[in-house]
C-alpha cells in the first residue's frame, strides 16, 4: 500500500491514552482519524469508537482504542481482538503497509498502548459500562456493545454468533446417538468388507450416521462426496424400512460449489449398489445457503430461524470452510434439534472471506484423531479394522467432544501417488517449501507433467501463456483463454437459427464449460499482479490477437463474476457468466449467460445493463475461487511478499487445479515466504 497524501500529523510527542490529556475524546479520535487517513483503519472502526463516546462521553481511551481495533480485526477475518497478542505486537492490529511508514511522525498503537499490561487493560475494560464481562455476575453491561471473554474482546454481535454456534453444537453432541439397525452390515454393503487398515470413508459414514452432528474433512478428491452419497443411501435404506424417507437438503456456500456438488452427487448416486426406490430418495439438487435459509433483500434476517426452523431431517453442507461465523450461527439456529447436520470441507483451505474460521476451529483435532477409548472401540467394531498404527493421538470425550464426531479422510483418490499436483499441495500444506520447490522443478520422471513453473516470464511470454496455456497448437493440453473464445466462434449456431432453438442454450453451456478449462488466479486486487492489472492485460492481449472486439465495457466473450447476490435475477455472489451475442428481434444482442445455480439445469440469460455488481474475471482472487475447480489453473504470485500471501492461499490455489497447475513466479523467494506464512484467525470457538 502506498502512503496516501495526508496533512494531519500528530507531533511525535503526542499524548498517549494513559496520559491525562488524552482523556479528552477528541485527542484519541484524532489519532484514529489519522489512521483512517493512512488507510490503516477502516472508517467503520473509527465510527464505532465515536459511537462509544456518544454513548458514554467518559469512556476511557483504552476502551475506545480496544473497540476500534476489535472492529478492525473483523476486516481481517478475526472474530475478536486478542488483547495479549495485541500488547505483544500492537502495530500488527492495524492494516499497516508491509514496511516503511512506522518511522514517520505518527502515533501507532505501540505508542498509544505503551506502558499498558494485560491485567491493566482487562481491568479498564471490565470497569466500563460499555463492556460485558463473561462469567462476571452482576456487572452492569448486559446488552453492551463490547464483550470481554478472558483476554478476547468481541463486538457483541460476533460474540453472540460464536456462542450460538457453540451452544447449538454442544446440544447436538449431547443428544443420544441415533440407532441405525444393522449398521455394520449396511456399511459393508456400501463400502466393501474390511481389508486390513481403517477405511476412513466407512468410519466417516458411521460417525455421521450415529450423531446429530458429523464433520468429514479432507483434501481434494479424498472422497468426501462419495462418503456422503453412501451415507444418504444408508440412512434412506434404514428410513425406508421404517416407512418414512428422510427429508434431506444439500447446500453449499456459493452457486458454483452447489452446481459442482449437484453434478458429483448425481453421478455417484447413479452408481450406488442400491435399489432404484432408494436411489430415488437421494437428493441431487443442491441449493446455496442463502437460498436454503430464505434470504430477504436488504436485511440480514432470514425466513428460517430458531422460531421457524427448516422442515427437514438432515442437512449436508459442502465446502464448509467457506462458511463464516455469522452464516454458521444462522444455519445452526434454523436447524431443528432432531435433524442431523453433516459438514463437509477441507480444513486446510483458506477460511471464509468474512470473519471466522469455523470449520478450521471445529477440526482442530481432526489430524490427531483424539478419539476417546469408547469411540476407538466403537469405530473398530463397526469398521472391522484396528486403529492401531493409524498414527492417532488419544482423546478425551469431554475435552475433545467434537473430535468424537469428526473424521479426516487421508488419501486422495483424484491425485494418485505420482501426481505432481497432489504432492505439491501436500508439501505446501506441511510448510515444506524445499520439497515443494523440488516438485516444481522439471523432472525426467514426469513425462507428461501436471505441474509447470514459469519463472520471471517476459511480457510476451506471459501473454502467450495466458492465451495459449501449454497446449501444443490445436492440442488438448493445458489451455489458456484463447480456447473458450475459439469454442464460442466455432460452435456458434448458424445464422438464421431461431431465437427459441435449444441450440443457443446448448452453445452457451459449451462456452461456459470451455471457460472452466482455464483460470488465472492471483492473490491481490490492485497493481500489475492483482486482479485489476491482470484483467486489463488479458483483455489487451485477446484484443491484439483479434479474439475479442474491444477490451473495455461490454463485448462478446467478456467473462464476468457476480460480486453481490441479486435475488431478482436469481444470481449469487460468485456466479460466473459470459456475454454472448444471441438473437433478439431481427438481429443479435449481447446477453450474459449464466449456468443456473438454483438446482434447475439450464442457462439463464441476463441483460448486461441489469447486472449492477459484476467484474471481469480473466483473473480471480484465490479467495473467490474457493468452491470452484478448473482443468488448468495458473497461480500468479506478486513480485513482492505480502501479508496476504499465505500457505493456505497457495494450497487453495493449487487445489483448484483438476488436471494441470502452473505457478507463475515473477520474482524469487516470494513462493517460499508464502509457504512459510500461516494464517491464524483469532476466535474463541470451542465446542
Ligand atoms: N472408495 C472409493 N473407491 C473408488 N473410488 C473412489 C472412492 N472414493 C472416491 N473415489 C473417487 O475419487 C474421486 C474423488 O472423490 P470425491 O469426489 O468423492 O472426493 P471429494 O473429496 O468430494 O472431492 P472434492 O475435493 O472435489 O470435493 C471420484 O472420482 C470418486 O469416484
Amino acid at each position: 500500500m502506498t502512503p496516501t497524501a495526508f496533512n494531519y500529523e500528530l507531533p511525535f510527542d503526542a499524548p498517549t491514552p494513559t496520559s491525562p490529556d488524552l482523556r479528552d475524546p477528541p485527542a484519541l479520535l484524532s489519532i484514529l482519524d489519522a489512521w483512517v487517513a493512512r488507510g490503516w483503519l477502516r472508517r467503520l472502526d473509527r465510527a464505532f469508537a465515536g459511537f462509544l463516546y456518544d454513548c458514554e462521553p467518559d469512556t476511557d481511551p483504552q476502551v475506545a482504542v480496544a473497540a476500534a481495533l476489535a472492529s478492525h480485526q473483523l476486516g481481517h477475518g478475526h472474530v475478536c481482538l486478542d488483547l495479549a497478542s495485541t500488547l505483544q505486537n500492537p502495530d500488527e492490529a492495524l492494516s499497516l503497509p508491509p514496511e516503511g511508514e512506522s518511522a514517520l511522525a505518527m502515533r501507532l498503537p505501540s505508542d498509544v498502548l505503551r506502558g499498558l499490561d494485560l491485567p491493566g487493560w482487562q481491568g479498564t475494560l471490565a470497569a466500563s459500562p460499555l463492556v460485558e464481562v463473561v462469567g462476571q455476575e452482576g456487572k452492569a453491561g448486559a446488552g453492551s456493545p463490547l464483550v470481554l471473554d478472558g483476554q478476547r474482546l468481541y463486538l457483541r454481535r460476533y460474540w453472540d454468533f460464536e456462542r450460538r454456534i457453540a451452544d447449538a453444537l454442544r446440544r447436538r453432541l449431547r443428544q443420544p446417538p441415533f440407532e441405525v439397525p444393522d449398521l455394520a452390515e449396511a456399511l459393508t454393503r456400501l463400502f466393501g468388507p474390511p481389508s486390513g487398515g481403517p477405511d476412513w470413508q466407512k468410519l466417516a459414514c458411521a460417525i455421521a450416521a450415529r450423531g446429530s452432528i458429523g464433520i468429514v474433512t479432507g483434501g481434494p478428491g479424498t472422497g468426501k462426496t462419495t462418503t456422503v452419497v453412501r451415507l444418504l443411501a444408508l440412512l434412506q435404506m434404514s428410513a425406508a424400512a421404517q416407512g418414512r424417507p428422510l427429508r434431506i437438503l444439500l447446500a453449499a456456500p456459493t452457486g458454483k460449489a452447489a452446481a459442482r456438488l449437484s453434478a458429483s452427487i448425481g453421478e455417484q448416486a447413479g452408481r450406488l449398489p442400491v435399489p432404484d426406490s432408494i436411489r430415488a430418495t437421494i437428493p441431487t439438487d443442491v441449493t446455496t445457503l442463502h437460498r436454503l435459509l430464505g434470504s430477504r433483500p436488504d436485511t440480514r434476517h432470514f425466513r428460517y430461524h430458531a422460531g421457524n426452523p427448516l422442515p427437514i431431517d438432515m442437512l449436508v453442507v459442502d465446502e464448509a470452510s467457506m462458511v463464516d461465523v455469522e452464516m454458521m450461527a444462522n444455519l445452526v439456529d434454523a436447524l431443528p434439534d432432531p435433524a442431523r447436520l453433516v459438514l463437509l470441507g477441507d480444513k486446510d483451505q483458506l477460511a471464509s472471506v468474512e470473519a471466522g474460521a469455523v470449520l478450521g476451529d471445529l477440526c482442530q483435532d481432526a489430524e490427531a484423531g483424539r478419539y476417546s477409548e469408547a469411540t476407538v472401540r466403537w469405530l473398530e467394531a463397526i469398521g472391522g479394522a484396528s486403529l492401531d498404527g493409524a498414527g492417532l493421538q488419544p482423546g478425551d470425550p469431554v475435552r475433545h467432544a467434537m473430535a468424537q464426531q469428526t473424521v479426516m479422510l487421508r488419501h486422495s483418490r483424484r491425485f494418485g501417488a505420482d501426481s505432481g499436483i497432489g504432492q505439491l499441495a501436500g508439501a505446501v500444506n506441511r510448510g515444506d517449501a524445499a520439497q515443494a520447490r523440488r516438485m516444481l522443478e522439471p523432472s525426467a520422471a514426469r513425462q507428461e507433467p501436471d505441474i509447470h513453473d514459469v519463472f520471471a516470464p517476459s511480457g510476451e511470454a506471459l501473454d502467450r501463456l495466458l492465451l495459449d496455456g501449454h497446449a501444443a497448437s490445436g492440442g488438448n493440453g493445458p489451455q489458456g483463454y484463447a480456447r473458450y473464445l475459439d469454442v464460442m466462434r466455432r460452435l456458434r449456431p448458424p445464422a438464421g437459427t431461431a431465437a427459441d432453438d435449444p441450440a443457443w442454450e446448448a452453445w452457451a453451456r459449451t462456452v461456459l464449460a470451455a471457460f472452466d478449462e482455464f483460470q488465472l488466479l492471483c492473490a491481490l486486487r490492485k497493481g500489475d499482479y492483482g486482479v485489476e492489472g491482470l484483467n486489463a492485460r488479458v483483455a489487451r492481449a485477446l484484443l491484439a490477437r483479434g479474439l475479442i472486439a474491444q477490451d473495455h465495457g461490454w463485448y462478446e466473450g467478456r467473462p464476468v463474476l457476480v460480486t453481490r447476490n441479486d435475488y431478482g435475477l436469481g444470481l449469487m455472489n460468485g456466479d460466473v457468466g459470459i456475454a454472448l451475442a444471441v438473437p433478439q428481434g431481427e438481429g443479435l444482442a449481447l446477453r450474459v449467460a449464466f449456468l443456473r445455480s438454483d438446482g434447475v439445469a439450464g442457462v439463464r440469460f441476463a441483460l448486461p445493463s441489469r447486472l449492477s455488481a459484476v467484474e471481469t474475471v480473466f483473473a480471480m482472487t484465490v479467495h473467490k475461487s474457493q468452491g470452484s475447480e478448473f482443468a488448468h489453473t495458473a497461480l500468479l504470485l506478486p513480485d513482492k511478499p505480502s501479508p496476504i500471501l499465505t500457505r493456505e492461499l497457495v494450497y487453495t490455489g493449487i487445489t483448484r487445479a483438476k488436471t494441470w497447475f502452473t505457478l507463475i513466479e515473477p520474482a524469487p523467494g516470494v513462493f517460499e515466504e508464502a509457504v512459510a506464512r500461516r494464517v491464524r484467525r483469532v476466535s474463541g470457538l470451542v465446542v
